[in-house]
């Protein structure tokens, strides 16, 4: 379990975490949702200890992000830290020897599903291409706790779908968790279990996306738009 408590974040004199507390139970597929500068990629790099809270606790399994964690996690934020004169084949390699528990058989079965090539530059490939060789990487571990930060931004709306769904049916582990960071309600709505939903570093709502349906008989993004008009009143 990863386990969120009074969790608060500044970088100067701007509050990116305001006293969060929450937990997210293994097993589900979890959508940290809020608008442009809500705090989801501070969250997401607390949690795979890449930043130190200034108060609070966050614990992964009973322990604090530390080295041990970092192999349970399996986060990849952002390609462009990647050397870009290297090939996707050079990362692959690079992860295998990084990660014990990197799967070399899906990663080729990603390679295909994907329709990537090994020997794709990541200096000239495209935003959708990018965004689908970051997919591929995370996929790939056999890590128990996967932390995505806009992972289908970039990616056409006519694969979008397709690939989010294949990826959840196909190349998910049953006790994988996944915490999905974006502000794109609607493209992930179908795969949450449940969902997080921050505004200016606050958690505004919490719960589980088809009971949160169901009370309402509203879409999620719905639900959203009023808690967060009703936020700012
Ligand atoms: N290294 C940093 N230095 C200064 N301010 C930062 C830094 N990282 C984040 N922030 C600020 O903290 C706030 C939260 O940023 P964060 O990137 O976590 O939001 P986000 O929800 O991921 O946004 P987006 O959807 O635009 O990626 C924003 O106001 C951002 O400008």
């Amino acid at each position: 379990m990863i386990k969120v408590e009074q969790a608060a974040k500044m970088f100067g004199s701007k509050i990116a975490l305001d006293d969060l507390s929450f937990s997210v139970e293994a097993g589900q597929i979890v959508g940290l949702v809020g608008a442009n500068g809500a705090g989801k990629s501070t969250m997401l790099k607390a949690m795979a200890g890449l930043l130190h809270l200034d108060r609070g606790k966050i614990t992964i399994d009973g322990k604090s992000p530390c080295r041990s964690t970092r192999e349970r996690l399996a986060f990849l934020p952002d390609l462009d830290a990647w050397y870009p004169w290297m090939k996707l084949s050079d990362i692959m390699r690079y992860m295998q020897d990084l990660y014990p528990d990197w799967d070399g058989k899906k990663a080729d079965h990603l390679l295909d599903y994907l329709h990537l090539k090994r020997d794709s530059l990541i200096k000239v490939a495209s935003k959708g291409t990018r965004a689908k060789i970051k997919l591929l990487l995370v996929l790939s571990r056999q890590a128990k706790y996967l932390l995505l930060d806009e992972p289908f931004s970039g990616i056409d709306p006519f694969a979008r779908e397709q690939i989010a769904h294949a990826i959840m049916e196909d190349f998910l582990e049953e006790e994988q968790t996944i915490l999905i960071a974006t502000h794109e309600v609607s493209e992930v709505e179908a795969l949450l279990d449940e969902i997080l939903f921050l505004d200016d570093g606050k958690l505004l709502l919490k719960g589980n996306v088809e009971t949160l349906k169901l009370a309402e008989s509203k879409s999620l993004l719905e639900i959203l738009k009023e808690v967060y008009h009703h936020a700012r009143l």
